[in-house]
């Protein structure tokens, strides 16, 4: 084997592709990681300092992966000593007879422990928030803050440590299919057996080297954070909890947010859906429809933080029509693994993605059922140029 052939290739140092190389080289594979830029970026989906972690679903089977998935965040935060999750709680707030009644289910079957806030409480846990009319909210007591920037570095540090190679600054521009698939750079030439692509939002551009396009929208997100009249009101330390206001007529989709923490007295509150962009013209995109919403949303709901954002970061997500992931073989390269649509909420399953591309890519049992994730289910969008 020349220093140029691997086990295994994975194109895409977010949190999928890092979490993938980890697994493959704790599986002692020789594995190299490909990043376009230079690493730490955040031209993709999985930079910043915060996002949610929670059990908190409306699917069964991802409140079932979550068990195992805290377990594993917990295990690379021992391993390499460091802090990675914070424990807040989720309070997740909607209408009493929409998905609020469905999250609520899932949790209970589940036996997540939640606590209910009846609405005559609710103001005496949650200071500073007015919930909305007709709606009802409960805490999932397990969800938290993970840090996001920190995991990658932390992720990526292991890897290294474990005898992983990253290369970044490196573009793939060619993939050719094959028994060993060779995969062409902007300034090398490499060769694996298996290959996993975790391209985040440019996940078609590189499977049209493999002849497959699937269904997925690219959106931008804008990134707010609005500022706490009275410091502290919802700050992290006074243990505010992250929270999802779920769908309502007002908004026809979730609003979310995370306590003031890493910007002091400023909490984060996106809009969980934005403008389609084309990932390499993500700042021409200036769409603010979903700022005028949060606008409105702030003003009622949460009257102790100024309702103009104070800084508005840019991410993307990568989206499919049903916004659940794409974890599966590629339909005519079977040594081809494709990770991708994370819709939005895939950075707390990065633990668990990687242990199942990992799999896949080894020809195992993947540890869960995935066909909600098989490329088969958009039979009718997603082109084959083969
Ligand atoms: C604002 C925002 C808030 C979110 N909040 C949450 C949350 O609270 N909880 C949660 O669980 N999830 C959340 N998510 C979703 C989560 O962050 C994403 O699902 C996850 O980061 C996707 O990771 P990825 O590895 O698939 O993509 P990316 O992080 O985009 O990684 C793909 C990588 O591939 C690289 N790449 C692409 N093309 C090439 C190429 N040709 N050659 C080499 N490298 C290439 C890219 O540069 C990039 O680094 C949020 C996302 C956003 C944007
Ligand atoms: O995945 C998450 O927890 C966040 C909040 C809800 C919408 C999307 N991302």
């Amino acid at each position: 084997m020349s220093s140029q052939d691997y086990d295994c290739i994975v194109i895409g140092a977010g949190v999928q592709g890092s979490f993938t190389a980890y697994n493959l080289a704790k599986n002692n594979k020789k594995t190299l990681l490909l990043e376009q830029f230079v690493l730490p970026h955040s031209r993709g989906s999985s930079h910043g300092q915060t996002r949610i972690i929670r059990k908190a679903y409306d699917e069964d089977y991802y409140t079932h992966m979550m068990e195992e998935c805290y377990q594993l965040w917990s295990q690379l935060e021992k391993e390499a000593n460091v802090k990675l999750y914070r424990r807040t709680g989720l309070l997740v707030m909607g209408p009493e007879q929409g998905d609020y009644q469905v999250f609520k289910s899932t949790l209970e079957r589940n036996k997540v422990p939640i606590v209910i806030l009846p609405r005559e409480e609710f103001s005496q846990h949650i200071p500073h928030v007015n919930l909305s009319q007709g709606n009802a909210a409960l805490v999932d007591t397990t969800a938290g803050v993970l840090y996001a920037d920190r995991t990658l570095k932390t992720v990526q540090g292991q890897f290294q440590k474990l005898g992983g190679v990253i290369k970044d600054g490196q573009k793939v521009i060619d993939i050719t299919p094959g028994s060993v698939v060779t995969v062409t750079t902007v300034s090398g030439v490499y060769r694996a057996k298996r290959l996993v692509i975790t391209a985040g939002p440019w996940a078609n551009t590189l499977l049209s080297h493999t002849g497959l396009q699937l269904p997925l929208q690219v959106i931008k997100i804008n990134v707010c954070y609005w500022r706490e009249k009275i410091p502290g009101s919802y700050n992290v330390q006074h243990r505010f909890p992250c929270f999802i206001q779920l769908e309502s007529e007002e908004a026809k989709h979730h609003i979310y947010g995370l306590p003031s923490n890493e910007y002091p007295g400023l909490m984060k509150i996106c809009y969980h859906t934005g403008a389609e962009t084309d990932p390499d013209e993500r700042d021409r995109q200036t769409d603010r429809g979903d700022i005028d919403i949060l606008q409105r949303y702030i003003t009622r709901c949460f009257p102790g933080l100024v309702p103009i954002p104070a800084v508005v970061e840019s991410c993307m997500y990568t989206v499919t029509p049903d916004s659940h992931f794409v974890l599966d073989l590629h339909p005519t390269h079977s040594n081809i693994v494709i990770g991708a649509g994370f819709s939005g909420h895939g950075f707390k399953f990065g633990p668990i993605v990687g242990k199942l591309l990992c799999e896949l890519s080894q020809g195992e049992v993947p540890s869960y059922d995935l066909s909600p994730f098989r490329i088969r289910r958009f039979q009718a969008h997603s082109k084959s140029a083969l």
